[in-house]
């Protein structure tokens, strides 16, 4: 219980809303509660009336008698129709406020969760599934909504109507009340425990649902795969296993489903059963008259629900708790790359110093960068080069901090990097990431994404510098064409030019390439290199490479491997030390490896 009391700031910011909540539900109760009242009156008066009634032989006074009965009938009629739409009106406010505050805790807590996902540093998410993360967003919180909206309206609901009928009940009759009320709190021990039952079956159901649709999913995607190596059959049999073990679980839950309202029907049958039988022998005795007896077969079936709820409000506090814990353990996390106190903003001019930079992946242990120096000078242009796995990709990392490294520093301008803004950093450097992400929205939308505010000729001329506007303009709907699963299908070469446009269109005097041109073919690369040539006069560029590019004229050349420099100087003066880097041309030059761009 304790981790919900997280929630009580929006019960603080709703308070309007719920304390109307409340006090609509009272209401809503009282009124209901003049129906057994109203009943028990029409039964005495007609059981004490109709023997006299029975014993007139006076027909002119029969009838006076009858016309007085129906008159005191249709008054009690009337009367308790009113009441019923009281109350019914005074509920349907209940809902509109209680539930309608608990979407919009649940629209908060969504905003909350998710602006706390874009804090949060690739550290957190490389540790956690996509799974996992999705349904913290979905599932958490809507057993969390359970709590704040029906929960709160069964709890409050159910109390209240408990203590009002019980004290009108103990009024009439205390022993009649204590039998009455005996085989309720089994039930709601009983609705309790068939509940956890109820839904530990539907979370397993939930689980192999979300299985059978992500191996759906995957077999969508991976159709080409599965039809060249002819796994047709394969994969129709693992859909079917998945399928069976779906089937066996729903019917279980059909299973006791089914139990559950017969169950419902037997208690509250119990409940009336007894309460006529001793309430019978109370008329009997001269205890109570007939009218009370009504009265309380109609307090039991109020009672019902509250006590069925009793269990279900209880499964539910537990569940949101549960799930409450997972998300306050969540939003507790403080992202480690964050704005330091008086961190100041940057105005790039494209200096950049590595200093004895080590660094290792937190939840790996892998060593990726070691004792790293390197001081690229406004302007320069610098190649990385060196095997898969050798620290390319992390260098970039921690240029755009990304994380920060255990030892040493990165400095822009002389800068400490975490003493600066991160927004400031991070908007004046460009980075094209080796894995390209396009998102399902035009190619336009795609190529000014960190620049929303650019217009459709900066769009076209970034799309230009990166040789991809041939390609856009091909397409019918030119820069309006939808990319991914409700548009076009791109290539991976397009897909990498346009994310090499979505970089360019920022013009930043800072920009680290990621081996983002391996998709693409010698004639396209060539082009590219051609206008990146022009495009990055005046910037600083690190461009990260498996291959050698002779063509381009680098300032200076770093092969890096194991973390470390292992040769650096200009083209010429690599090839001239006769080691890695001119094994690796040599390889490229004979077709071993990729081939040289000339
Ligand atoms: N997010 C990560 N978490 C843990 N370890 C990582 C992560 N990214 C890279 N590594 C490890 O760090 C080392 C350097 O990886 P990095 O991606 O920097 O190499 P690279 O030179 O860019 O390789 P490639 O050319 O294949 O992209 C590798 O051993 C890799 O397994």
């Amino acid at each position: 219980m304790k981790h919900l009391a997280t929630l009580n700031k929006y019960f603080i910011k709703y308070k309007w809303r719920f304390l109307t909540g409340l006090i609509c539900t009272v209401i809503s109760i009282v009124f209901s509660v003049f129906q057994p009242i109203m009943v028990r009156q029409i039964f005495d008066l007609l059981a004490q009336n109709l023997d006299n009634y029975r014993l007139i032989s006076d027909t002119g006074l029969k009838g006076f008698f009858r016309a007085e009965f129906s008159r005191v009938l249709a008054f009690y009629g009337i009367s308790i129709l009113l009441f019923a739409l009281l109350s019914g009106f005074f509920l349907y406010l209940q809902r509109q406020t209680l539930i309608v505050m608990s979407r919009y805790i649940e629209y908060d807590l969504k905003n909350e969760i998710y602006q706390h996902y874009q804090v949060l540093d690739l550290n957190f998410f490389k540790m956690h599934r996509t799974g996992d993360l999705m349904s913290r967003i979905t599932e958490d919180v809507s057993r969390v909504r359970m709590y704040v909206g029906p929960a709160i309206m069964y709890a409050t609901r159910t109390v209240f109507m408990i203590v009002i009928v019980v004290y009108l009940m103990i009024e009439v009759n205390p022993l009649l009340t204590l039998y009455t009320l005996s085989p309720l709190p089994l039930l709601a021990l009983i609705i309790y425990y068939v509940n956890r039952i109820i839904h530990r079956k539907s979370e397993r159901i939930q689980a192999q649902l979300s299985n059978i649709t992500s191996i759906a999913q995957e077999s969508y995607s991976g159709i080409r795969v599965i039809k060249s190596y002819i796994q047709e059959e394969g994969s129709i049999k693992h859909f079917e296993e998945a399928s069976e073990a779906y089937k066996e679980s729903s019917v279980s839950l059909a299973k006791t489903d089914a139990l559950f309202q017969p169950s419902m029907a037997l208690m509250i049958g119990l409940s009336v059963v007894l309460t006529i039988f001793a309430g019978g022998i109370q008329v009997i005795n001269g205890v109570i008259t007939v009218g009370n007896l009504a009265e309380f077969v109609i307090y039991v079936n109020m009672l019902m629900f509250p006590f069925f709820s009793i269990g279900m409000v209880a499964s539910m506090i537990q569940r949101a708790s549960a799930s409450q814990q997972r998300l306050n353990e969540f939003l507790q996390i403080e992202p480690q790359i964050k704005n330091p106190v008086g961190a100041r903003n940057i105005t790039i001019e494209g200096e950049v110093t590595f200093s004895n930079v080590s660094f290792t992946y937190p939840h790996t242990g892998i060593q990726a960068i070691k004792d790293f120096n390197l001081t690229i000078k406004p302007g320069q242009k610098i190649a990385v080069i060196g095997r898969t796995g050798s620290g390319k990709s992390t260098l970039a990392q921690l240029l755009i901090r990304m994380y920060d490294p255990q030892e040493g520093a990165v400095l822009i301008d002389g800068q400490d990097i975490r003493q600066v803004k991160l927004e400031s950093l991070r908007t004046q450097i460009s980075y094209v990431p080796q894995d390209v992400f396009l998102f399902s929205d035009t190619i336009a939308n795609n190529i000014r994404f960190g620049t929303p505010e650019a217009g459709i000729e900066a769009v076209q001329t970034a799309a230009r510098q990166a040789s991809v506007e041939r390609d856009i303009l091909g397409f019918k709907e030119g820069f309006d064409t939808l990319v991914g699963e409700r548009g076009v299908t791109l290539s991976g070469g397009q897909k990498q030019r346009i994310s090499i446009a979505r970089g360019l269109i920022k013009d930043p005097n800072l920009l680290v390439f990621d081996d983002c041109l391996s998709a693409v073919d010698a004639r396209t690369e060539k082009e590219i290199i051609g206008n990146l040539y022009a495009y990055l006069k005046d910037k600083t560029a690190i461009i990260i490479t498996h291959r050698i590019f002779a063509l381009f004229e680098f300032d200076k050349i770093i092969v890096l491997d194991d973390g470390r420099i292992v040769e650096t100087g200009t083209h010429e003066e690599l090839l001239s030390l006769n080691g890695y880097y001119t094994d690796l041309y040599a390889r490229q030059q004979s077709g071993e490896e990729e081939p040289l761009i000339e």
